[in-house]
């Protein structure tokens, strides 16, 4: 299996050396800068590093486009240009909508891990970086159900979870659990540098340095994250901006009651929260008699994804007639009814194997 990796840095060359590590694959890479291809080769991140974008994806199975936000949609056409009929084509950027609206393509499938760091560069580049992580995907009524598919089990391969999602909801979700956060780090260093004057800085605990790690990351990919989500984040921030109004009112009338309760609910909100997608138990496969039309392998996964429901592999069965079956691995009982039951709501007969 030939992989091609454009834009070799800290996201890229992770997918290059787990698809290396993991699944043995072939990991070429392109990138504009001569510098980042050198550094890829050196981290073993790919095995070559091909002079021009069609020899980096020409005969690849999948092309992945790990460039900052702001030239994913020129760089994912442009991949899809010259790659072969076979190749599946994804993205990794942080934000959905602009590649979404940009571009559609039966073998293009938009994504995004949900894991990363607060470096830049193949240098920090690890294998493991997936391991276990939300990767959502964006299918549309036009992504071929087999490149689907394909993607699908190849992330599922190196670790991480799959799971379908629209981008408008995508970008909702992102600007409250990533964007904000980047947002609030700055700000929060920003405030504590100058707490006591230009002249002395506080020394600071494990609390403060927990919630700024990722304060000034990167600032091309950040710069280009906060511009391509800037409706969302700004309504994120109108949200904060409230609630930080209510807690300090709470302070000023000294409401003990009102702040114990503002706390215990945000730690069980942060229980929740972190407890969501822990869901154990043993993997149940349903059978879905599927009409042959395009789109369908994405409404199904989308009707699952927008119930936080993790598909744990999946099987297309295509027949020459006018059905096929498209296979579904769930993990845990109690999900996999549910998924059976959204299933059939799509008016689509489900029988477990
Ligand atoms: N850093 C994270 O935590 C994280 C996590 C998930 C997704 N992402 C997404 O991954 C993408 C890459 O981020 P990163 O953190 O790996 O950044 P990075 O700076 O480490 O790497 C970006 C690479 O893209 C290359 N590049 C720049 N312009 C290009 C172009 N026109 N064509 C091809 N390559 C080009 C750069 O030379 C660089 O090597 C971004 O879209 C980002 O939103 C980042
Ligand atoms: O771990 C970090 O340092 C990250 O910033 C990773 C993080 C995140 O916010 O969780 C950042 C951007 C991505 O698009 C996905 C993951």
């Amino acid at each position: 299996m030939k992989v091609a990796v454009v834009g070799v840095g800290l996201i890229g060359g992770s997918i290059g050396l787990a698809a290396r590590q993991r699944l043995g694959a072939h990991v070429v890479g392109w990138d504009p800068s001569a510098g980042a291809l050198e550094a890829a080769v050196a981290r073993g991140a790919i095995v070559e590093a091909c002079a021009s974008l069609v020899d980096a994806v020409g005969d690849a199975d999948f092309a992945f486009v790990a460039a900052p936000v702001h030239v994913l949609a020129g760089v994912v056409s442009e991949v899809l240009a010259v790659a072969g009929p076979q190749c599946v084509v994804t993205d990794v950027g942080s934000v959905k909508r602009a590649v979404a609206g940009a571009v559609s393509n039966p073998r293009f499938i938009g994504g995004h891990p949900l894991a990363g760091a607060e470096t830049a560069g193949v240098e920090h580049a690890r294998a493991d970086l997936f391991t276990d992580a939300t990767w959502y995907l964006t299918p549309t009524p036009n992504t071929e159900g087999s490149a689907f598919e394909r993607l699908h089990r190849l992330i599922t391969r190196i670790g991480a979870w799959p799971t379908a999602v629209e981008p408008e909801t995508h970008d909702v979700i992102m600007a409250s659990v990533s964007h904000l956060p980047h947002v609030l780090a700055n700000v929060l260093v920003a405030q504590a540098a100058r707490v006591l004057g230009e002249e002395r800085l506080p020394a600071t605990g494990p609390s403060f340095r927990d919630v700024t790690r990722v304060a000034g990351a990167n600032s091309v990919v950040w710069g280009g994250i906060y511009a391509a989500n800037a409706d969302a984040l700004v309504a994120a921030i109108d949200d904060l901006v409230a609630r930080l109004s209510h807690a300090r009112d709470m302070l000023a009338a000294g409401d003990a009651a009102g702040i114990a309760e503002w706390n215990d609910g945000a730690r069980d909100d942060r229980r929740r929260l972190l407890e969501a997608g822990l869901a154990g138990g043993e993997v149940h496969e349903l059978r879905v008699l599927v009409p042959n039309r395009p789109g369908i392998v994405a409404e199904i996964a989308l009707a699952l994804g927008r119930e936080t429901i993790d598909i744990v592999d999946m099987g297309l069965y295509p027949s020459s007639g006018s059905h096929g079956t498209v296979a579904l691995w769930i993990r845990g009982a109690v999900v996999a009814q549910q998924a059976e039951r959204l299933v059939r709501e799509l008016g689509l007969e489900v029988v477990r194997a």
